[in-house]
């Protein structure tokens, strides 16, 4: 008993093959298995990389909260505007405008909102 699908569409190689070129990969979005496989691939390298840079955002923060206790025990402030602006300037040269928001959202990260 064919099912709708094979009845509508007769079951040779070449409608089974371009089937599955128009079948998105469970999760990939992609078309192709030679497609499929290198989005798997790079998915891992991104998620190895996003480990490291939550790594060296936990490493920021300690080196933050270093500086900050020091500028406190010592009668100053949490905060030192001159020295964001400067953080932020960095962010920005080298990543354009959305560098600002991030380098603000790590600002935020390593001493609070203000
Ligand atoms: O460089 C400083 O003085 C710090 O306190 C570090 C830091 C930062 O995380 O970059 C955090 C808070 C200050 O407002 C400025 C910068």
């Amino acid at each position: 008993m064919p099912t709708a699908r094979t009845s509508a569409h007769p079951e040779t190689a070449a409608h089974t093959a371009a089937l599955a070129e128009t079948t998105a990969r469970p999760g990939t979005g992609a078309r192709t298995d030679d497609a499929a496989d290198l989005i798997t691939g790079a998915r891992e390298r991104i998620d190895a990389l996003d480990d490291r840079i939550i790594g060296l955002i936990r490493e920021r923060t300690a080196v933050s909260a270093v500086i900050q206790e020091a500028r406190i025990t010592s009668g100053g402030r949490r905060v030192n505007l001159s020295r964001e602006m400067e953080v932020l300037g960095h962010y920005r040269d080298a990543l354009g405008k959305p560098g600002t928001a991030l380098a603000m959202t790590l600002l935020e990260l390593c001493r609070g909102r203000v």
